[in-house]
Parts: structure tokens; sequence; C-alpha cells
């Protein structure tokens, strides 16, 4: 049974990304159970040693903002990471999303993070690189295949030399956007052969993403914001096959079947 460690970014705020996240893990019964570690909130983090495998979720707020100690621990965590799997032959995985995803491209230095004009909300078309039409990550998804997404903050501008330096590369983008002045963000790096991100949430699945587009709340701001009609079309999408739920059932499976093969494989192999 491998344990998979969730570092919890959301500063305890309501959120439906740690059900759904507890949700896929549970699908491989007798072969993983977790531990939820509260990052945020009481600066918590697991020793490197302790899993072999994480997940670290999305959260509120202005990745660039910390408390000084959360924050440095969390940035001191991806660089442990790094650096035990540079010399370890028993390898440690590890998936970001979203909030997580934003504060490694900023702890890594791979690109400028700054605000978005306006807050990202709905289902989107996510658009594979060239480099992303290989990647195990995205096998199954078409392109462009769909994800929800959910962010006032963006990932721009990429520093190609520190990609390089560090072997990253840009997997996923932003679709087009028509007007000229807004750049295309990166929605997903492959940061390292085990570590890797995703702006978008693809935990998310259809039920707690109607939930709270049912909310009348946020009913409201949508179509004051984006007109009636673009509410009804992502409602409409939720409930095709081959958007939310296709990406909700192929892809943190897609990188959780890899750790785990992985894990067991260097386990047998390299026994202490
Ligand atoms: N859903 C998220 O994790 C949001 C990330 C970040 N706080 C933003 O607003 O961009």
């Amino acid at each position: 049974m491998i344990n998979v460690a969730i570092l919890d970014m959301y500063d305890g705020e309501p959120n439906q990304g740690m059900r759904c996240i507890k949700d896929i893990i549970s699908r491989f019964e007798g072969q993983l159970t977790y531990k939820v570690y509260d990052v945020r909130g009481k600066a918590e983090l697991p020793d490197i040693k302790d899993h072999d495998l994480y997940i670290s979720t999305g959260g509120p707020g202005d990745p660039l903002e910390g408390d000084g100690i959360w924050d440095l621990k969390n940035s001191q965590f991806l660089y442990n990471l790094i650096e035990w799997n540079k010399i370890n032959k028993r390898k440690k995985y590890l998936l970001l999303i979203c909030h997580s995803f934003q504060m490694a491209v900023n702890t890594f230095g791979l690109a400028t993070l700054s605000r978005r004009k306006s807050t990202s909300f709905g289902v989107m078309s996510i658009h594979k690189t060239a480099e992303g039409l290989e990647d195990s990550l995205f096998e199954s998804l078409g392109n462009p295949f769909w994800a929800v997404d959910s962010r006032d903050y963006q990932v721009v501008q990429p520093k190609m030399k520190k990609f390089q330096a560090m072997g990253a590369k840009i997997i996923a983008l932003e679709k087009i956007r028509t007007h000229l002045e807004y750049e295309r963000a990166l929605m997903a790096i492959r940061f390292s052969p085990e570590i890797v991100g995703t702006q978008f949430h693809p935990e998310a699945d259809p039920i707690s993403f109607m939930n709270h587009l049912r909310k009348e709340e946020v009913k409201q701001k949508i179509i004051a914001k984006k007109g009636k009609a673009k509410y009804r079309t992502m409602l409409e999408h939720l409930v095709d096959d081959d958007k939310i739920f296709k990406t909700n059932e192929t892809l943190i499976p897609n990188f959780l079947k890899e750790a785990m093969g992985n894990i067991l494989e260097q386990q047998e192999i390299f026994q202490e």
C-alpha cells in the first residue's frame, strides 16, 4: 500500500478540491491510502522520507504571498524533492495543482506570475503543446481537452533558459485569445520526470462544479459578467462525457498509475 501525502493549500477555506482528490485516490482501493498535511494553516509539511507520492492542491489568494513561514517551508520542500530525485534511485513523485503549480513556478523562477484582468472561471479548453502530445499525463485525452479553470492569477512569459537548465517542459497552453494584448498563459508544466503540474483543476468532477454553479450568488455573478448564454454553455459542457468527466477519469489516474508502477518497481530493484 502506498501512502499519498495530500498537501492541503486551501488554508481552511471551503472547497471542492479536497473531496475530489480523495475521491480519485479511493478508486485505487487496496493500493493507495492518504494522509493530509495542512500546509498553510499549520505550516505542516511531511519529511521527504515519509512518502513516495505527493499531491499538492489548489488554494485561494495571491500565489506570491505567504507568511514567511509556510511558504518558505514549501519552497524548501520543493528543492528537497528535486535534490532527492537527483541522488536517489528510489524517486519521489509529485503532482502540483493550480495554486501549488503557481508557487512552484515562482520557486523555480520559470516564468512571470501576474494577476489577470478578470477571473477565469469555468470549463475551458486546454491545448497540448508538441511536448504535451507525448506526455504520459495527457494520455487518452484529446487535443484540446477540457478542464475546470478557476483563478485570478496567471503564469506567463516563460524563461526558456531556466526551463532548459532544469529540463522542464511546457506541456499545455491556454486557448488563443483573440485580443492581441493578452498573452497565452501556461497551463501545465513537466518540471522533471517525476514532478508535473497543472494550472487547471484535473480533480474537478461534474457534481462539484454543478453544485457550485447552482448557487444563486455564483449564478448571478457569472450572468452579470459573461451573460446568460455563457452560463448555459458552462452547464452543457459539464454534462458532456468527453469534457470534465473524461479529464477527471483520466489525468490524475494517469499520474497515479505511472508513479505507482515506478515506485513498486524501484522498491523491488533497489531494496535498502
Ligand atoms: N484555484 C486555485 O488554486 C486558484 C489559484 C490562485 N489562488 C489564483 O487565484 O490564481
